[in-house]
C-alpha cells in the first residue's frame, strides 16, 4: 500500500488528521478550497510536533510531505486512504464522494468523519458504496486514539480489517462498531451529558465553570482511565455491579435527569451561555486553550503509558514497533541508544530540561544497550540483572522542550562483572551532556556482584573491542571541583 492519503476538507478535525498521518511518516494531500485552510493545517502541524512525539520513548518514522492540492482529482489521485472531513451536511458529503469515486483508486479506502451520519446514509447515490466507511475521529485527532470505525452491510470485511491496521499503524486505537445507529457510540453518550449541562446552565442551577469543575475535578479523572462500566463496578462496592445496579437503578426512574427533552437553543440561552464561557475562559486566547490542553493530554496519556491503563496501553503497544534496531556489536561506531524528543513534563522552572531527566535519559539509554546485549526481561527474571555503583553527569549546554535528543554508547569495560559505559547526549551537532557510569552485574538472588550469563558477557566483550580504536572521550574519568 502506498503512503499517501488525502485529506479532503482541512478544519478542525481534517488538519488534525494531516497532521497525525505527517507525523506517522504518510505524504499527505490537502484538499480544501478554503484560504484559511493553509493556515489551519500549518497550525495543527506545528502542535501535533509539540506535542505527538513527546509521548514515545522511541523515534517516530520521518515526517511525511504534505501538500495542498489545487483540486481534489489531484488529492485522491495515488492516495491509498482518503479522509473525508467536510461540514456535518449529508447533501454536500454525498456531491463529495460522487467526485472522489470518479478519481480515486477502488482499492482506496474512502473514510468519513462524520459525527453522526451511519455509513447507509453515507453512501446512498455512491459509484461503489462498499468503499465508504465511517472513521469518526476525536478531537486533537493528533493526540487522541480513538477512531470509531463503522461499516454497511455493503462494506467488505477485509475493507474494514485494512483500515484498522492503518489506524493501528498510525498509533490509533480502532473501536470497531457492528449496529449503524446515528451518532454512533461515542457521541451519544456526549450529547447526553451535553444536553443536561444545557439544562443546567438554562435552569440557572449551575454556571458554565461549575459544570467544568463537576467534570475534571471529579469523574473525568475517573473516565481517562476506566470508563464507565468498570468506574462503577469499584462504586458497588464488594457487591460489584450488580450491588450498584440494585441501589442506584431506582434513581434512573425517579428521574435525575431531563432525558430527551431539549432546552431551545434561542439568542437568549445562546447570549447567557457564551456570557459565562467568556468569563471563565475568555482571558485565553483559542491558540492558548489548544496549546494548554494539548500539553495536559501528554502528560495524562504519558502518566496512563507508564501504567498500561487506557489510553496508555495503545500507546504502549504502538511504540512496540517504533523500537531503535539493534545494533551489531562488532561495529566501530557508538550505537545510538535513544532518539526522542524532550516532553514538556521534562522541562523545570528554568525553562530547560532539568537534571534529573538528564539521568533518565542516561538510564533508559543503558538499559537500551543491555536489553541488545541479551538482559531481557526474561533473562531478569530468571535473576540476571545490573546495578547501578556509580554516575557522574556533566552538563555541556541547554536542552529544550521539544529537542530531539540522541544519547549514544560506548562500551568502556564490559563482559565481566564490571560494566562501564560512556554516554553522549547530542541535539543535533551540539554535545549537552556526558554520561558516565559504572554497574555491577549482579545475581537477583543473592544480590551480590556475578558475571553475567556467557551470552550478555559476550555481546558486552564484543562491543568493547568494537569501541576500544574510537578517539578517547574527553572528560572520562572526572570528577567534580577537579583542577583543569
Ligand atoms: N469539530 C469536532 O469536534 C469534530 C468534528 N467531526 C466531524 O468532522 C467533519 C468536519 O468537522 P470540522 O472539522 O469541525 O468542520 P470545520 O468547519 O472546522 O471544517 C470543515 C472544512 O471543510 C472545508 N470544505 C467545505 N466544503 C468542502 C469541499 N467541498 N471540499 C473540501 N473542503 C471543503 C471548509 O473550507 C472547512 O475548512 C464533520 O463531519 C464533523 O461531524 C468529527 C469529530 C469531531
Ligand atoms: C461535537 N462533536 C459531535 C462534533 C464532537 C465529536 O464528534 C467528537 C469529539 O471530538 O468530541
Amino acid at each position: 500500500m502506498t503512503r499517501k492519503a488525502a485529506i479532503l476538507g482541512a478544519g478542525v478535525i481534517g488538519a488534525g488528521w494531516a497532521a497525525r498521518f505527517a507525523l506517522m511518516g504518510w505524504d499527505v494531500a490537502v484538499f480544501d478550497p478554503s484560504p484559511t485552510a493553509k493556515a489551519t493545517v500549518e497550525a495543527a502541524l506545528d502542535r501535533a510536533r509539540a506535542s505527538l512525539p513527546a509521548l514515545y520513548d522511541s523515534p517516530l518514522p520521518p515526517e511525511g510531505r504534505v501538500t495542498h492540492a489545487a483540486d481534489l482529482a489531484g488529492a485522491v489521485r495515488d492516495a491509498a486512504w482518503i479522509q473525508e472531513s467536510v461540514p456535518e451536511r449529508l447533501d454536500l458529503k454525498h456531491t463529495l464522494f460522487q467526485e472522489v469515486q470518479a478519481h480515486c483508486s477502488p482499492g482506496a479506502i474512502l473514510a468519513s468523519s462524520t459525527s453522526g451520519f451511519t455509513p447507509t446514509e453515507l453512501q446512498a447515490g455512491a459509484q461503489r458504496p462498499g468503499q465508504i466507511i465511517v472513521a469518526h475521529p476525536f478531537n486533537p485527532v493528533y493526540l487522541l486514539p480513538l477512531v470509531e470505525l463503522v461499516g454497511s452491510g455493503e462494506t467488505p470485511r477485509d475493507l474494514l480489517a485494512k483500515a484498522e491496521q492503518v489506524l493501528d499503524s498510525l498509533g490509533m486505537a480502532p473501536l470497531t462498531i457492528e449496529a449503524e445507529v446515528p451518532a454512533h457510540i461515542a457521541d451519544r453518550l456526549l450529547e447526553a451529558v451535553w444536553r443536561e449541562a444545557l439544562w443546567l446552565v438554562k435552569d440557572g442551577v449551575a454556571t458554565t465553570g461549575q459544570i467544568d469543575d463537576a467534570i475534571r475535578l471529579g469523574f473525568g479523572l475517573r473516565w481517562a482511565q476506566m470508563g464507565l462500566f468498570e468506574t462503577y463496578r469499584i462504586a458497588g462496592g464488594d457487591g460489584g455491579m450488580a450491588h450498584f445496579l440494585r441501589q442506584f437503578g431506582p434513581a434512573l426512574k425517579w428521574p435525575w435527569t431531563r432525558l430527551m427533552d431539549v432546552p431551545e437553543l434561542d439568542e437568549a440561552l445562546v447570549q447567557k451561555i457564551a456570557a459565562q464561557s467568556d468569563t471563565q475562559s475568555g482571558a485565553h486566547s483559542i491558540a492558548e486553550l489548544e496549546a494548554m490542553r494539548d500539553d495536559n493530554l501528554v502528560s495524562i496519556l504519558r502518566v496512563l503509558k507508564d501504567r498500561n491503563a487506557g489510553a496508555g496501553a495503545v500507546l504502549r503497544g504502538h511504540e512496540a514497533g517504533l523500537a531503535l534496531p539493534a545494533p551489531d556489536p562488532d561495529t566501530p561506531a557508538m550505537p545510538v541508544t535513544l532518539d526522542r524528543q524532550v516532553p514538556v513534563t521534562w522541562v523545570d522552572y528554568n525553562g530547560h530540561m532539568n537534571e534529573a531527566r538528564f539521568l533518565q535519559a542516561f538510564s533508559n539509554a543503558c538499559d537500551q544497550l543491555l536489553h541488545w546485549a541479551g538482559m531481557t526481561p526474561e533473562a531478569i527474571a530468571a535473576g540476571h540483572s545490573v546495578f547501578t555503583v556509580e554516575t557522574h553527569i556533566r552538563h555541556l549546554d541547554e536542552v529544550q522542550i521539544g529537542d530531539r535528543i540522541r544519547v549514544k554508547a560506548r562500551v568502556i569495560e564490559g563482559g565481566g562483572k564490571k560494566f562501564h559505559i560512556w554516554q553522549e547526549l547530542w541535539v543535533g551537532d551540539r554535545l549537552c551532556a556526558t554520561g558516565e557510569q559504572m554497574l555491577l552485574h549482579v545475581d537477583l538472588a543473592t544480590r551480590r556482584s556475578a558475571v553475567p550469563p556467557d551470552r550478555i558477557a559476550n555481546w558486552l566483550a564484543r562491543a568493547k573491542a568494537a569501541h576500544a580504536d574510537l578517539p578517547w572521550p574527553e572528560g572520562v574519568g572526572r570528577a567534580v571541583g577537579q583542577r583543569a
